[in-house]
């Protein structure tokens, strides 16, 4: 995240960070979301034929804070219509079920999923939170990552000079100043208020622009959750 601030600790309790065995550790590679207590939300671009684990209940990924659980991956299925050589074509998002569940306590707990169709409004103030660099090219953060990224909707998203027709409904815009998510928080949540006062999981971290993290008038892009809750909840009642 480019010019966030440090998350107060496991205040983003869904948050995961989704780790791949790297000669003969774990790295981060990518954020997550806890959206059941076996099942975490994901990009479709984060899943190669690595070995992954799953950390929950983390904050500074440098120390042993003794709240993280660790889960090994039981399953993942990457949504069917994912290109990995097409970014702009969408359904970036993947499901990872976990080999057990998580033990749900105050600083490890599901984010609720929005209804089918939900729509998040132009200048809705939602939050990016990761662990991801901390600007383009530079360091992935310690200490999770949060900042205020307030909505663009589509009509300004898809202008010629904003991200045109590389966007789609499929996907929510949000940021373009000098805020925005960067590489390593791919696959996390774009956390938004709803009006009962829980935080939705309204997007998945999926792109930003190759010109620079925070560009102006390329806000950071996420995979629209509420464009695939009939093919999430699907995949979690059949797998
Ligand atoms: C460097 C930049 N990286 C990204 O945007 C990567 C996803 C890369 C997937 C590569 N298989 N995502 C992130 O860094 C994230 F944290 F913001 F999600 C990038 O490639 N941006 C980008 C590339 C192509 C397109 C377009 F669709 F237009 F072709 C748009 C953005």
């Amino acid at each position: 995240v480019v010019n966030g601030v440090d998350a107060r600790p496991y205040s983003w309790p869904w948050q995961i960070s989704l780790q791949y065995l790297s000669s003969d550790n774990f790295r981060h590679t990518c954020g997550g979301t806890l959206i059941a207590p076996n099942w975490v939300m994901t990009a479709g671009h984060c899943i190669s034929s690595r070995k992954y684990r799953v950390v929950l209940g983390d904050y500074d990924l440098t120390k042993n804070e003794n709240n993280e659980q660790f889960r090994d991956v039981l399953k993942i299925i990457v949504h069917p219509g994912w290109n990995n050589n097409c970014l702009a074509c969408g359904d970036d998002v993947a499901l990872i079920k976990l080999a057990s569940s998580a033990t749900i306590n105050d600083k490890v707990q599901t984010s609720c999923v929005p209804p089918a169709g939900d729509m998040v409004a132009h200048n809705e103030p939602c939050y990016i939170t990761g662990w991801g660099t901390l600007y383009t090219g530079g360091p992935i953060a310690s200490r999770l990552q949060q900042a205020l990224l307030p909505v663009v909707g589509h009509s300004v998203c898809s202008q010629g000079d904003w991200w045109g027709g590389t966007v789609k409904p499929s996907m929510v815009c949000a940021g373009g100043d000098i805020r925005a998510g960067c590489n390593g928080d791919s696959g996390g949540p774009l956390n938004c208020k709803g009006r009962d006062g829980r935080w939705y999981v309204q997007g998945v971290t999926s792109f930003v622009s190759s010109r620079g993290c925070n560009t102006i008038k390329k806000p950071t892009v996420f995979t629209r959750t509420s464009s695939f809750t009939q093919w999430i909840s699907d995949t979690m009642l059949r797998n």
